[in-house]
């Protein structure tokens, strides 16, 4: 006999967790089924070591490049790559245990094993079957390799975080954010590291004066960026290490092969073809905007929704706000999927919102933009011998020049971009950011006194 609840959740990341919670909140009896850890890709192999390592780099970054000029007489004599790792495995482990005190202080039921549909309304797990009205897929993505030959040599970004020892050589394939942020700290950790990426640029769907920045740093802090590299194939050696050989005939001999290129949704194995819900192509879940499936009752969030936005914040916005309307009555509730403010924990940091500059040109035509920019060395390193750059844009847009677009590179970047997501998302001008008195010194402020 099957178990029935008011609303399951397939999947415990951050769109199932957030779902499941609020519902459970509002008085839906719940079942949230989960077959590895608490907290899904973000918790345990994305966001969150991911910005442990970065914060490991900055401190790396703090001591050998800045602290000198600082006056600090630092030496150091080893970094140990495992003790980084232990730390952030530790925080981890208290993330799981808030996340499984929250579930039971809700009074979330919650099944660990590996949900398949049996219908609109069934999921098994462990061979139980459980029903419901109303049923979320939450189950994310993982990382995709290429198929080229010895593709397998390489790892992808859960084999990063899975690193027990730092590689002292290293080749990092992928041009999109995850790519730079992994080449970046281990560049900064000292390992030898090579970025490769398939056309002239990384982050190409970026304005280019961040990806442009961006490469000029790399040059300068001595991270090898190779572009137009398209890997061809990876040989194992004897002694362990890899040649990647590209089309170009180009070789490079690494310890550690990682491959950023890309993710896919995890909808192929969990019983779709057992429901009315419809995949795209490239198997992603077609939802409305109000997250129904085209199934009656079965929801979805998160990183599978077809032309979604994969950051964490995303997820757990679109499941809260489902719960809301399927058990708070807000029946008008629904994600606004515009304007999402979103960092790339680079080096420097990269902050961004809203259109790029050919983007703007294209919407409004080039006379209705206005483009303003600040280029500056961030006062943090410039009384030091490694000088860093921070290189800022305003983009606006008709006559009352509304910003459309903000975009900024450099220290403190990742920390100053939410506030001014507020007043964008409220509509602000130009003349309405320089109303604001600036705050000095920080880099900020340029925001507020660009001429
Ligand atoms: C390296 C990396 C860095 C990232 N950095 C950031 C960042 O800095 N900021 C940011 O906002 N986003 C970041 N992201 C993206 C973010 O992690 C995702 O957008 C977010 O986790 C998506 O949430 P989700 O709920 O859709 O899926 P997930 O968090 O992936 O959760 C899905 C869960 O479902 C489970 N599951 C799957 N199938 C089944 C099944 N059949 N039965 C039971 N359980 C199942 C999985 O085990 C998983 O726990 C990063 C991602 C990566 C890979």
């Amino acid at each position: 006999m099957a178990q029935h609840f008011d609303y399951i959740c397939l999947g415990a990341g951050s769109g199932g967790i957030a779902s499941a919670n609020r519902a459970a909140m509002r008085g839906a009896k719940v079942l949230l089924i989960e077959a590895k850890a608490l907290g899904g890709t973000c918790v345990n192999v994305g966001c969150v070591p991911k910005k442990v390592m970065w914060y490991g780099a900055q401190v790396a970054e703090a001591m050998h490049l800045y602290a000198k000029d600082y006056g600090f007489d630092v030496s150091v004599n080893q970094f140990d790559w495992s003790k980084l790792v232990e730390s952030r495995e530790a925080y981890i482990e208290r993330i799981h245990g808030s996340y499984d005190r929250g579930l039971e202080n809700n009074g979330v039921t919650l099944v660990r094993g590996y949900g398949r549909f049996i219908d609109n309304h069934t999921i098994e797990v462990n061979g139980e079957h459980y029903t419901a009205d109303h049923i979320l897929i939450a189950t994310g993505g993982s990382p995709t390799i290429p198929n080229i030959p010895g593709a397998e040599h390489g790892i992808d970004s859960d084999g990063f975080f899975a690193l027990n020892e730092q590689p002292k050589r290293v080749a990092v394939v992928g041009a999109g954010y995850i790519a730079v942020e992994v080449a970046g700290v281990l560049h900064a950790l000292g390992s030898e590291t090579h970025l490769f990426v398939r056309k002239h640029a990384p982050l190409r769907s970026f304005d280019p004066m961040l990806s442009e920045a961006l490469m000029e740093s790399m040059a300068t802090d001595g991270l090898a960026l190779h572009t137009h590299s398209v890997p061809q194939s990876v040989v194992k050696n004897n002694d362990g290490s890899l040649t990647l050989t590209l089309e170009s005939g180009e070789q490079y001999h690494v310890d550690t092969l990682i491959w950023a290129i890309g993710r896919k949704p995890s909808t192929n194995n969990i019983g779709i073809e057992n429901t009315d819900v419809k995949l795209s192509d490239k198997g992603y879940v077609i939802v409305d905007e109000q997250q129904n499936t085209s199934a009656k009752g079965v929801y979805c969030v998160g990183d599978i929704i077809e032309g979604g936005v994969e950051l964490t914040p995303v997820a757990v916005k679109a499941g809260r706000l489902l719960s809301e309307r399927l058990f708070n009555g807000m029946t008008d509730a629904k994600m606004d999927y515009s304007l999402i403010p979103t960092v790339v924990f680079s080096h420097p940091a990269i902050g961004t919102m809203g259109l790029t500059e050919p983007e703007a040109i294209a919407q409004f035509g080039e006379a209705n933009v206005k483009v303003y920019t600040s280029g500056f060395t961030s006062m943090y390193t410039a009384v030091t011998a490694h000088r860093q750059a921070c290189k800022m844009k305003l983009i606006c847009a008709g006559d009352n020049e509304k910003v459309v677009g903000i975009h900024g590179i450099g220290y403190g970047m990742d920390e100053i971009l939410q506030g001014f997501g507020v007043a964008m998302k409220m509509g602000a001008t130009k003349a309405d950011f320089d109303a604001v008195v600036a705050i000095h010194p920080t880099g900020a402020e340029e925001f507020v006194t660009m001429r």
